[in-house]
């Protein structure tokens, strides 16, 4: 479904963070993207969401190369297939977890969005604002808004980085039994290596190119692992 073939990244003429990448992913794999702080993982991130154009390379989903889409095409394809979530959360502050889940909805006009706020076991929260959550559950707003355009890929950066133990537990569980559930895609890096042994396909990557790829056949829950 994804085919990634040699791409390069560059910010400026002597720094070059991607040095010709290429994997490919299946359709609802779980995946998880492992390498030291500045290896390049969320340069990568960006590049294959279609938030940031590589300098070189191709991008396929199935028979489209991302690579080569103008502005507006690289919106329209991030609108109708990627939700993606950051360390930080980005929620906005003036609106509530209701209006923040529904901004996510609304891109893709979809009605039925309250039901990813109870999925992600947050109803009784709907009417509450970002500074009245705790960290867990804002992650988990931005997990349910991403999740709320439906989209085939679900990108996240570090979704547990800010957050202590059981609570990243609690956020990793909710993201595998939705996938479970909604069968969308997850491309997830870290640098927590145990939160490697919850995905199918690893894929390690040191100084911007790719060490090793390999994959799990006996994934663990989020409360196996460990931490
Ligand atoms: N927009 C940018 N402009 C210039 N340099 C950048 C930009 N984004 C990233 N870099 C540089 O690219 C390198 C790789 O950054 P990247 O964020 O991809 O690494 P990372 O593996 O995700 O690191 P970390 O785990 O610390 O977040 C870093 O040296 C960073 O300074």
């Amino acid at each position: 479904m994804i085919n990634v073939k040699n791409v390069k990244k560059s910010y400026g003429a002597m720094n070059e963070i991607l040095k010709g990448i290429s994997f490919t992913i299946d359709e609802g794999d779980f995946v998880v993207i492992l390498g030291a702080s500045g290896s390049g993982k969320s340069t990568l991130l960006h590049v294959v969401s279609g938030i940031e154009v590589p300098d070189s390379g191709e991008i396929y989903y199935d028979e489209s190369n991302i690579a080569l889409f103008s502005d507006r095409e690289l919106t329209q394809f991030r609108k109708e297939n990627i939700g993606f979530v950051f360390q930080q959360y980005y929620l906005l502050p003036h609106m509530n977890v209701d209006k923040n889940v529904k901004m996510g909805a609304d891109l893709v006009g979809n009605q039925d969005y309250r039901k990813m706020i109870e999925a992600i076991g947050l109803k009784a929260k709907m009417n509450l604002y970002p500074s009245e959550l705790s960290g867990g559950e804002q992650q988990r707003v931005s997990i349910a808004r991403a999740l709320a355009k439906k989209p085939r890929v679900l990108f996240l950066d570090e979704p547990t980085g800010a957050l202590d133990e059981q609570t990243g537990r609690q956020v990793l569980d909710y993201i595998s039994k939705l996938q479970k559930q909604y069968g969308f895609t997850i491309i997830m890096v870290t640098h927590n290596e145990n939160i490697a042994q919850m995905a199918h396909t690893i894929i390690k990557i040191n100084s911007g190119q790719i060490s090793h790829i390999s994959t799990n056949a006996m994934m663990k829950t989020a409360f196996e692992i460990g931490w």
